[in-house]
């Protein structure tokens, strides 16, 4: 079975996960890394144009045309199906196709130079949710922040080497949170035995506490005793300086 990408191994399965190994050399893989994310960078820059453009309806079937050509074109040549998991040649986990953190992936919000970082206690990630993301009228949508809890939830128990999936994620909405910067901090708390129990935070731009979130994650028993347990490592334009996890955010 192949993932019908030239530059990855056969896939493997374990359990439900399937990941493949990349055949790319280092420096290739860095340089197509960086001219796919300026692509969704590109395509995402896109997409809030669109959200918030204005020009009249002539304007929007031409530019409309256009889009589609653009798409044909990248069509050319894709994947059969979606991106996985694949591993970079230190063993972390490249999961482009992320819906939260996938370089590749313009719907998700946690891309880019300090947006997610981890540390032994647990990740944090720093966000900029705009338009793209509202739910009350120039606030964030709780079914995004539900999305980036669990998420992040995933991170920690990846960080401290206690990867599980989400059996139960509880979300207590605070106050609502404007458009513009978050920042999510998530940490386990308590691990018995494939059951781990994990506490986030969300406080907006101001520093405000927005929302807590809580959740049980669990190791699946086909998981117990696998190698598919990846170090967590910074994306492509990586942290240009050390930034150590607090939770309390100042
Ligand atoms: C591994 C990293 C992959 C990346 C994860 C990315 C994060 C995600 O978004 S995950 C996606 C959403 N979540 C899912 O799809 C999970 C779907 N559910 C499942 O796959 C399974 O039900 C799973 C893995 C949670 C548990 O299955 P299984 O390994 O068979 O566990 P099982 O033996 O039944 O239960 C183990 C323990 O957990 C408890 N448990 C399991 N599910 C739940 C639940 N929903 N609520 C409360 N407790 C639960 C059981 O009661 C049991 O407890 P105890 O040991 O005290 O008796």
């Amino acid at each position: 079975m192949t993932n019908g990408d030239p530059s990855t191994d056969d896939d493997r399965q374990t359990g439900l996960v399937t990941y493949s190994r990349t055949l790319l050399a280092p420096a290739e893989l860095a340089r197509r890394d960086r001219a796919y994310a300026a692509l969704t960078e590109a395509v995402r820059e896109l997409c809030d144009a669109q959200l918030r453009t204005e020009v009249d309806l002539e304007e929007v079937g031409a530019v409309a045309a256009e889009v589609r050509a653009v798409t044909a074109r990248l069509l050319t040549s894709a994947r059969e199906r979606s991106f996985g998991i694949e591993l970079g040649h230190d063993g972390g986990a490249r999961e482009h196709g992320n819906a939260v953190l996938g370089l590749r992936n313009p719907f998700a919000c946690a891309v880019g130079a300090r947006a997610m970082f981890w540390d032994d206690r647990g990740a944090r990630a720093t966000l900029e949710l705009g338009a793209l993301y509202e739910g009350p009228p120039g606030c964030v949508h709780g079914g995004v922040l539900a999305l980036v809890f669990d998420q992040l939830f995933t991170e920690a128990a990846a960080a401290v080497g206690q990867v599980g999936m989400t059996a139960e994620l509880t979300v207590a909405y605070r106050r609502p949170i404007p458009l513009g910067t978050v920042t999510v901090d998530a940490w386990l708390e308590v691990v018995d035995g494939r059951k781990r129990r994990m506490h986030a935070t969300c406080h907006d731009g101001d520093g405000n506490l927005t929302a807590e979130a809580e959740a049980l994650l669990v190791l699946p028993r086909w998981l117990e005793g696998s190698d598919a347990i990846w170090p967590k490592r910074p994306p492509v334009d990586a942290l240009d300086g050390d930034v150590s996890l607090d939770p309390s955010v100042t």
